[in-house]
Order: C-alpha cells, then sequence, then structure tokens
C-alpha cells in the first residue's frame, strides 16, 4: 500500500492545470485553545488547516480532542486563545451568515411543524417569508419529506428530523457547511442514505463543508480530504488525500480497492487495529 500522506502547500496552483489556486473558505493558523477555570484544559494546540471553495473535508480523531471545540471555533461560536481564523477571508470573530451549523442533535423547535421550522430561519434574519417559501418547498422534496410538511418534530423518525434539521440550514443558503456528527445517533442504514443525500446536496449546490465524524468509513466515503486529530491537546497529525472518483455511488466506493486501502490506513493511524 503505498497512500500520501500531504501536507498540501496552500498557495500551490491547482495540480497539473497551472490555473490560479481556488480560493480558500476557511483558513485556520496556529490556534490555540485554553478553557481556563479549576478544571482548566488546553483543548487544541497550533491548529493549522485550510479549506478550499466547495472542498468537502472529514475531520477524525480520538475522543475529547478538540474536533467540536475546532468546529465551533470555525462557526464563531466559541473564542479561540490564539491564532486566526479566516471565513472568507474575513476573521472570524462571531456566526456570519456564510456558514450553517448542522448538529447531532436536531435543532428543530418541537412546537413548529417542518416547513414552519424551515421557515424559521428567514425571521430571526428578518427575510420576507415568501422569498424562502419556495426554496423550503423544493428542500422538502429534494429531502424525502414530502408529505411531511405539516408534521411536528414528535412525528418524525431520527432520520427524518435529521433531514429536516439539515433542511433548515440550507433553506438559508450557507456557502459552507459545518457539521459536527450530524448522522452519529442515526442507525447505519439511514446514515449510509443521509451519506449518499449529502453528496448529491454537496454537489448541486456547490458548498464547502467540514465534517465532524467518528465513522472512519463515512469520512472517506465522503471526503475530499481526511484530517485527523492527535489526542488533546488536537493537533492536525495527518492530511490525507481521498483519490476515489467522482459522483461517488456506494457501490462503486465500496467495491473499489483503494477505498479499502484508505480504510486501513486510517484505521492503522487511529489505532482501531
Ligand atoms: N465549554 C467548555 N469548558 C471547559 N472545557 C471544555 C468545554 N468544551 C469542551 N471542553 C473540553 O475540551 C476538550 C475537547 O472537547 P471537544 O468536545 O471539542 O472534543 P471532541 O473531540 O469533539 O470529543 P468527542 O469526539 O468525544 O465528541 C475536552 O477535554 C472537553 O472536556
Amino acid at each position: 500500500m503505498n497512500l500520501k500522506i500531504m501536507n498540501k502547500p496552500q498557495d500551490a496552483a491547482e495540480p497539473g492545470t497551472g490555473a490560479a489556486p481556488q480560493a480558500d473558505a476557511i483558513r485556520v493558523a496556529n490556534v490555540v485553545k485554553r478553557f481556563p477555570g479549576k478544571h482548566a484544559v488546553n483543548a487544541l494546540e497550533d491548529v493549522s488547516l485550510a479549506i478550499r471553495d466547495r472542498e468537502f473535508v472529514s475531520i477524525l480523531g480520538p475522543s475529547g480532542c478538540g474536533k467540536s471545540t475546532l468546529l465551533r471555533i470555525v462557526a464563531g461560536l466559541v473564542p479561540h486563545s490564539e491564532g486566526l481564523v479566516q471565513v472568507c477571508n474575513r476573521a472570524m470573530v462571531r456566526p456570519v451568515p456564510e456558514i450553517g451549523v448542522v448538529f447531532q442533535t436536531s435543532n428543530m423547535l418541537p412546537w413548529l411543524t417542518v416547513e414552519q421550522n424551515m421557515l424559521l430561519g428567514a425571521e430571526l434574519r428578518k427575510l420576507p417569508r415568501e422569498a424562502l417559501a419556495g426554496k423550503v418547498r423544493e428542500l422538502v422534496r429534494t429531502l424525502g419529506l414530502s408529505g411531511f410538511e405539516n408534521s411536528y418534530p414528535h412525528q418524525l423518525s431520527g432520520g427524518m428530523r435529521q433531514r429536516a434539521s439539515i433542511g433548515q440550514i440550507l433553506a438559508l443558503d450557507p456557502k459552507i457547511l459545518l457539521m459536527d456528527e450530524p448522522f452519529g445517533a442515526l442507525d447505519a442504514l439511514t446514515r449510509d442514505l443521509l451519506n449518499v443525500e449529502l453528496l448529491r446536496i454537496w454537489q448541486e449546490h456547490m458548498k464547502t463543508v467540514l465534517l465532524v465524524t467518528h465513522s472512519i468509513q463515512e469520512a472517506v466515503f465522503l471526503s475530499d480530504r481526511v484530517l485527523v486529530m492527535s489526542g488533546r491537546p488536537g493537533r492536525i497529525i495527518h492530511d490525507i488525500s481521498i483519490d476515489l472518483p467522482r459522483p461517488r455511488k456506494p457501490e462503486h466506493v465500496k467495491t473499489n480497492p483503494r477505498y479499502g486501502e484508505y480504510i486501513a490506513q486510517l484505521s492503522h493511524i487511529m489505532g482501531v487495529y
């Protein structure tokens, strides 16, 4: 097995094209995060990464290494202690409309229907409801929620709730999706189906995605690159390009010998076997 572990030079031209480099959607440079207090924690140490426009990048790492903290810092939800975070070339200090965040559990309000939840963002951002109504109808259809527009969250399955949560975020059309274990609470079959759906959405809507996951298979199936973090304080210790053809269909990817090699390589790095 001879797979490359690479740290892409961030200012390099696109390989083989000689073209100007694509813009970075996210740039993190030398970020440190300390949680002060009686039980002070050094969560992140000298984390640097760059994610290009429309790239799909996953982060893997041992439990407690700071993956969610890193994602929340990029989202502007948690301040960093040192270093620089830029989103779309602007320093990140607070949440911005270019970023949508999907968490492991649904953010839906239980007293609102699927459609009302998806329209909620428009109200919070003081956009006219009508501007979003058409888009929400289309999202309901493409996310396989037709017939459930008027259902309440408790009337949906876990997978449907998570699809609706993704719809809530997509309704606002962020350029960048930050996803923290979005399918972690779902059964394997539903997770696989939503992975395929996520790839379709990513391709159709040309988003940049940064995904935190515990699943090596999910990371390899979805990503252009997989970043691996060390134990706490978290640092990026591997940056692995996933050279599998797109569009990716499970039946093609999972029978591709390179898929197995990436899984084996990452399992070895993660100490799974
Ligand atoms: N608000 C906080 N205050 C203090 N410590 C925190 C806070 N948030 C996270 N931490 C600590 O920072 C470290 C990293 O936590 P984080 O949730 O980012 O890890 P993770 O890699 O996402 O973990 P997991 O894979 O288990 O979800 C942990 O030791 C955690 O206890």
